[in-house]
């Protein structure tokens, strides 16, 4: 029998990474590992990444989580795309929806039928072929064995460490509190050995996840790994935080506003707002920011405005040696598209997957490392694209955004689909079709060509196809209680 090496995990930081670390880990493989966390109250955590995607909700149902219970312990609402406003050009507003838009065949994407009708002059703006498209902007909401619908969740983020917290704790974990004042390094192999804390505590393990946040005290400070800066195509890098009071009922979306200079956050929960701007500090100053800031929030203030300082890039290798960087010290492609929180979930998932229970070896390490990249990357790409595929020139920001170089990978897919209107999904690449075309169109991205596999049917025919899946989901949403109504009954249990 194989001799089980790593029986010990030592988890580096407590935010959101490093309990959803620890949970997903004790729960599911506590019978085999120990898992420790080490946290600091004194330095705390970044205090925001409150919007998700719904990928969450797989990764609830892997921990046995209680969705009622969840969002009472969080505050949360539900979340069914996002609203990007003036991004294509000032004024414009278009929602990229979580759901399927349309049906499309084995032949092509929905798209090809939907470009043929439009051309027809009888075909409706695209999202009224998207459920959660439509059950958005009528701002209605419903789940469970009512409705099938993709959604995820806007959540208060401390209010999540605490409820992960109490799931690792549940299951095993143990957390010591302390600052960690070094790590200690075996001489041969450079692997990490342990963490000394400031009390001379010293906590030793076989595999240790690095969840420190930007201070990537593990894989970085001790490891050296490098960074790979994608700042010159994303460059924000700098945001400012506040909390405001609710002054109407939540909207079932998240609000993204472009500025001058980068977009600002709305994310609704039960009890509050919470609003963000997003920017360039070689756009923009502080000052200007905060103004700005100050300017486009409603309701009263709950907390100061909190300036928050960040790189946009990847770690060179999310695991190195013996330790596995999760969340912000892997790694962050801004906040735009709310996937910092979904690759944590990946990230701990597949650990588990490929858990080196025989020792790390570079074969898993590299299998690990593969996958990482190639879901990170795929991010960016889409994220790159929101900025790239702005028509506005009314700052030296939008104007950069628009004739900047981007990734090849993604000047050929904007080059399919202007051309032929193909989209598609990359092998472990995390947006589907139906995002990609969503924003694609949304941000004026209009296809020159399409596949004519509706031509294939008689005009009538796809009219009255369009026309049912129109209807359908116009009645399936009128049947749906408002988003608040929805909530209020849903997490009083009724
Ligand atoms: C402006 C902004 C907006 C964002 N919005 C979203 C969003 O809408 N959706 C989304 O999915 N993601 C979002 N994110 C990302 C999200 O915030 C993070 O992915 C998530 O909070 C995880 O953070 P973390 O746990 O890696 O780091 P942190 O929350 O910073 O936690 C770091 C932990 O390490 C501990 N620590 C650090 N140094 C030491 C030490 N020396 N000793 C002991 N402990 C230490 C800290 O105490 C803390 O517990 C956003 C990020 C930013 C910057």
């Amino acid at each position: 029998m194989v001799e089980q090496r790593v029986k010990r995990v030592v988890i580096a930081g407590g935010g959101t990474a490093g309990w959803c670390a620890a949970a997903a880990l004790s729960r599911q493989l506590g019978a085999l590992i120990e898992v420790v966390l080490v946290e600091s109250d004194a330095i705390g955590t970044v205090g925001v990444g409150e919007a998700t995607i719904p990928t969450i909700r797989t990764f609830h149902q892997l921990l046995g989580i209680d969705e009622r219970e969840f969002l009472r312990a969080t505050s949360a609402t539900f979340k069914l795309g996002i609203a990007f406003e003036n991004w294509g050009q000032v004024g414009d507003r278009y929602i990229h929806s979580f759901g399927e838009v349309g049906h499309g065949t084995w032949m092509g994407g929905f798209q090809h039928f939907w470009l043929q009708a439009r051309e027809a002059g009888f075909a409706e703006p695209i999202g009224a072929y998207s459920l959660e498209h439509e059950a958005a902007e009528a701002r209605r909401f419903a789940t469970g064995d009512q409705s099938a619908i993709s959604y995820a969740y806007h959540l208060d983020a401390t209010g999540y460490a605490r409820f992960l917290r109490a799931i690792a704790e549940s299951s095993g974990a143990v957390r010591k509190e302390g600052r960690i004042a070094r790590v200690e390094r075996d001489g041969q192999s450079g692997d990490l050995t342990a963490l000394v804390l400031e009390s001379g505590e010293r906590v030793a393990g076989d595999l240790f996840v690095d969840c420190t946040g930007f201070r990537a005290l593990l894989i970085e400070e001790a490891l050296e790994t490098g960074f790979d800066d994608w700042s010159h195509w994303l460059p924000t890098d700098r945001a400012l935080a506040v909390q405001t009071e609710a002054t109407g009922p939540a909207v079932p979306y998240t609000r993204a506003i472009a500025h001058e200079a980068g977009w600002r956050w709305r994310i609704p929960l039960q009890h509050r707002i919470g609003n963000g701007l997003v920017y360039s500090s070689a756009h923009l100053s502080d000052d200007a920011a905060h103004d700005a800031l100050i300017a486009g929030i409603e309701g009263d203030r709950r907390t100061d405005p909190r300036l928050i300082r960040y790189r946009t890039g990847q770690r060179r290798k999310a695991w190195n040696a013996n330790c596995i960087a999760l969340g912000l010290s892997s790694g962050f492609v801004e906040p735009l598209e709310s996937t910092s929180i979904h690759l944590i979930m990946i990230g701990v998932t597949r650990l588990m997957q490929l858990f080196p229970f025989g020792g790390v070896s570079d074969a898993l390490r590299d299998r690990y490392n593969d996958l990482a990249e190639r879901e990170i990357e795929g991010v960016r790409d889409f994220i790159i694209l929101h900025y790239h595929l702005t028509q506005r020139g009314d700052s030296e920001f939008w104007k950069s955004r628009r004739t900047m170089a981007i990734p090849d990978s993604l000047a050929r897919r904007i080059a399919l689909f202007r051309e032929s209107a193909q989209a598609f999904q990359a092998s472990d690449e995390l947006f589907r079709v139906d995002s990609w075309l969503q924003v694609m169109l949304g941000q004026g991205l209009e296809p020159q060509g399409y596949h004519h596999m509706g031509k294939i049917m008689p005009p009538d025919r796809l009219k009255a196809a369009l026309e049912s899946m129109r209807s359908n989901i116009a009645d399936a949403v009128g049947a749906m209680p408002t988003h608040q109504a929805f909530l209020d009954r849903y997490c009083n249990g009724r």
